[in-house]
């Protein structure tokens, strides 16, 4: 079958963008994995899946599945691009959007300006519900936060100290003193499979510049370091302003772009802003 699809990306965490309303799509994770394959398909961290909302008072329902075939729960630069996406292809009119995601509802603007503002919920705090296994771990408090140990097998063991926070998706955030230095590469992937994290996890390495500017590398699960990760912003900039070290709204810069960041504090929404650009359409064979 043929399938038509659009490429986008947020900040350069890049999407296939698929319109499940008119298509037929119900494809296994290898399907998926091809597409999202940067040599044998389209190329992408991430497939987003627009179908009809299943629940009364939403407007679409949104499927995200990481570049290696796995369905997930939420995707932040995700969701800027899905606004651009049903706005552009003329699915709606509206402007404040509530759409169905597979960990509860979120609610993307599309503002006067063309930027894209989306509410990703108050953020999980309480370390079971990350899922985090916290059981016989000595974590200690800093400021409102409390930073767990994580031992890794890094450079013959080493212990790296985390925050863990759910956007809807499991984040383990730490902070470095020069993220350009930061061995993500190396150690991302030690922690997206570590055992305390049943579900994994995506990994964060935060530096903080000034109490409104980090910069920010996100190792993601499922998918590898990315130019880009909008849940991982919102999970930095909750352990940071948790932790005493930032202020609201926080600038984000991350390698593929910069997204902001706004949060009123515990039991709070976190708004997430930033940009959504359409790099191209086309049509493949599946
Ligand atoms: N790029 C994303 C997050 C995508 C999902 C993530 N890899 C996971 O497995 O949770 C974002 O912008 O939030």
């Amino acid at each position: 079958m043929k399938l038509t699809f659009t490429k986008m990306h947020g900040a350069g965490n890049d999407f296939i963008v698929i319109d499940a309303i008119s298509q037929q799509v119900d494809f296994t994770p290898a399907q998926w994995q091809r597409l999202a394959d940067r040599r044998f398909g389209i190329g992408a961290d991430q497939i987003l899946v627009v179908e009809k909302a299943q629940g009364a008072g939403c407007d679409f329902r949104y499927r995200i599945f990481n570049n290696d075939g796995s369905e997930v729960e939420q995707c932040g630069n995700g969701a800027r691009a899905f606004v651009k996406f049903v706005t552009d292809k003329g699915l709606t009119t509206q402007s404040s959007i509530r759409v169905e995601t597979m960990k509860g509802i979120i609610t993307p603007r599309l503002e006067a300006d063309g930027s894209i503002t989306v509410d990703m919920g108050a953020p999980v705090l309480d370390a079971a519900r990350v899922p985090f296994d916290a059981a016989g771990l000595g974590g200690w408090a800093e400021g409102q936060d409390t930073l767990w140990p994580l031992p890794i097998k890094y450079q013959g063991g080493k212990t790296v100290f985390v925050s863990v926070v759910s956007m809807g998706n499991p984040h383990a955030v730490q902070v470095v003193e020069d993220v350009e230095l930061a061995p993500v590469l190396e150690t991302g992937p030690l922690i997206e499979a570590h055992a305390r994290f049943p579900n994994k996890v995506n990994a964060g390495f935060m530096q903080v510049l000034d109490r409104g500017h980090i910069k920010l590398r996100v190792y993601e699960r499922g998918a590898g370091e990315t130019l880009a990760c909008g849940s991982g912003a919102c999970a930095a900039v909750v352990a940071g302003i948790r932790r005493g070290l930032l202020d609201s709204p926080v600038r984000v810069s991350a390698r593929g772009g910069e997204l902001s960041i706004a949060w009123a504090g515990d039991g709070e929404p976190v708004m997430l802003s930033g940009p959504a650009v359409t790099v191209f359409e086309g049509e493949i064979e599946v």
